[in-house]
C-alpha cells in the first residue's frame, strides 16, 4: 500500500517516519523544497509529485488544510484522503462548501493527539504516535472503506483509535489541548519582565505549566481562530473562576481578618484542580496510575544516564514513568524516577548498593 503525505513538517513527517519504518511505500510533497528534502533525508519516503497513492495525509497548517484536501481529492480519483488538522468541523465545513458532493465519501477527517512544542520536520519522530490517541471523525457522506483505512494507517503508526462526530472532538480538545496552550502562554507570559533574580528561583511548577509555551505563534493562532467557538466558553469560564479568586485574594490582602469566605473560594478552585487532574488516564490510557517515585542527582557527564538505567533495568524494575530538572548552582540533574509502588523499596536499596543517593 502506497501513502502520500502533502506537508512535511512535524507531523507529515513523523507520520511519513512511522510509515515507511512499518513498510509502506511513502511519497513527500510539501511547497517548500527544503522541508520536502529534509523529510526524505530523515527516511519519511521519497519525493514524488506524480505518482497515484492508495491514501493521501494532508498535514498542512489548518488555515490551509480545507483547501489542500480539495485540491487532493480532484488531482487524485480514486485515493482516500484525511487531513490531520488540530480543529475538525471548520475544515470539514469548508471540504463540503469546496468539494463536489460526488468527491466527499473520500474525505475523512483526522487529529493525532501527539504533538510536539517544535514544528518542522527536524523535530519529527517516527515513534510520535505510539501510545497516543488518533481520533478520527468521519462525516455522513464519508465511505466506511475510506475510514477503515484511514483508522488502519492511523493504527500502523502505533496510535490507538478512538471515532468521534467532528463537533464531539472540537469541544473535548478546547479543554484538554487549546484551554492549555493558553494557560501555558499567559502564565509564561508573567515571566518576560521578571528581573534575572526572581527567573532563578524557577523550579519544576513553572517548567511544567510552561512546556507548551515555546509553541509557535502562528499555528496556534489559527488552531484557537479555527476552534474559536468551542474555546471561547471554556475560556470564559476560566476567566470567571481566575477572577472569583482574584476577588479574594484582593480582599485578603486589603483586611485579612475581615475577608469571610475567601479561604474557602481559593481552596475551592485548588480542589477542584485536584479532582480534574485525578481523571487524567495513565499510560497507554489506562486507569489513572498512582507511581510511586524515587529522585537521584546524577553527575552532568557523559554516561551518567546509561549508568542509572543500567542498574534499574539489571535489577529488572520497569520505570514507568521520567522526569529531569537540571540542578542550580551545581552541575547535577536530578532525575525522578517514577516506578510502581510495590518496588519502590527495592529500586531505593539497588540504586543505594550501586552508590547512588536516592530521596523520596
Ligand atoms: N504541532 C502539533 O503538535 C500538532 C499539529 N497538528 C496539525 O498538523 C498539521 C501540521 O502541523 P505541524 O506539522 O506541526 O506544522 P509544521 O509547521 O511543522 O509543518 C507544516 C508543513 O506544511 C507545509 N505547508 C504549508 N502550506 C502548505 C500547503 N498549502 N500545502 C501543503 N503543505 C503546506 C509547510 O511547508 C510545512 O512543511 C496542522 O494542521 C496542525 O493543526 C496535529 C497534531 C499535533
Ligand atoms: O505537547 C503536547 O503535550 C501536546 O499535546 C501537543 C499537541 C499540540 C497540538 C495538537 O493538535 C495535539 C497535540
Amino acid at each position: 500500500m502506497s501513502v502520500r503525505i502533502v506537508g512535511t513538517g512535524l507531523i507529515g513527517t513523523s507520520i511519513g517516519l512511522a510509515l515507511s519504518h512499518k513498510g509502506f511505500r511513502v511519497l513527500l510533497s510539501d511547497p517548500s523544497p527544503t522541508a520536502q528534502a529534509l523529510a526524505a533525508d530523515l527516511g519519511a519516503g521519497q519525493i514524488d509529485d506524480d505518482v497515484a497513492a492508495d491514501a493521501i495525509f494532508v498535514a498542512a497548517p489548518p488555515d490551509v488544510a480545507a483547501s489542500v484536501v480539495a485540491e487532493q481529492l480532484k488531482q487524485w480519483p480514486s485515493a482516500v484522503v484525511a487531513d490531520v488538522a488540530s480543529v475538525k468541523q471548520q475544515v470539514a465545513d469548508a471540504v463540503r462548501a469546496l468539494v463536489p458532493p460526488e468527491q466527499l465519501h473520500r474525505y475523512v477527517g483526522s487529529h493525532p493527539m501527539a504533538g510536539r512544542e517544535r514544528s518542522g520536520a527536524v523535530a519529527a519522530q517516527a515513534d510520535l504516535f505510539e501510545g497516543r490517541t488518533w481520533v478520527v471523525c468521519p462525516q455522513q457522506e464519508t465511505d466506511r472503506h475510506a475510514v477503515q483505512l484511514v483508522q488502519e494507517l492511523a493504527h500502523a503508526t502505533g496510535a490507538a483509535i478512538e471515532t468521534m462526530p467532528a463537533d464531539e472532538h472540537d469541544a473535548a480538545v478546547a479543554v484538554v489541548s487549546h484551554i492549555p496552550q493558553l494557560a501555558a502562554s499567559v502564565v509564561a507570559a508573567q515571566l518576560r519582565d521578571l528581573p534575572d533574580a526572581a527567573i532563578a528561583l524557577s523550579g519544576g511548577g513553572i517548567r511544567d505549566v510552561t512546556r507548551i509555551a515555546e509553541s509557535d505563534p502562528m499555528m496556534w493562532t489559527q488552531i484557537l481562530a479555527g476552534n474559536a467557538a468551542a474555546v471561547s466558553p471554556v475560556l470564559d469560564r476560566v476567566v470567571e473562576q481566575l477572577g472569583a479568586v482574584a476577588g479574594s485574594l484582593r480582599r485578603l490582602a486589603a483586611d485579612s481578618s475581615a475577608a469571610e469566605g475567601s479561604r474557602g473560594e481559593v481552596a475551592r478552585l485548588i480542589s477542584d484542580g485536584q479532582l480534574g487532574h485525578a481523571r487524567i488516564p495513565g499510560k497507554h490510557g489506562a486507569a489513572p496510575a498512582t507511581y510511586a517515585t524515587v529522585i537521584v542527582p546524577i553527575p552532568d557527564e557523559p554516561g551518567s544516564f546509561a549508568r542509572l538505567f543500567n542498574d534499574v533495568g539489571d535489577a529488572g524494575i520497569n520505570l514507568e514513568d521520567l522526569r529531569m530538572e537540571h540542578g542550580v548552582g551545581a552541575m547535577v540533574g536530578l532525575v525522578e524516577l517514577s516506578v510502581l509502588p510495590g518496588v519502590v523499596d527495592r529500586l531505593r536499596d539497588v540504586l543505594e548498593d550501586k552508590g547512588w543517593s536516592v530521596h523520596e
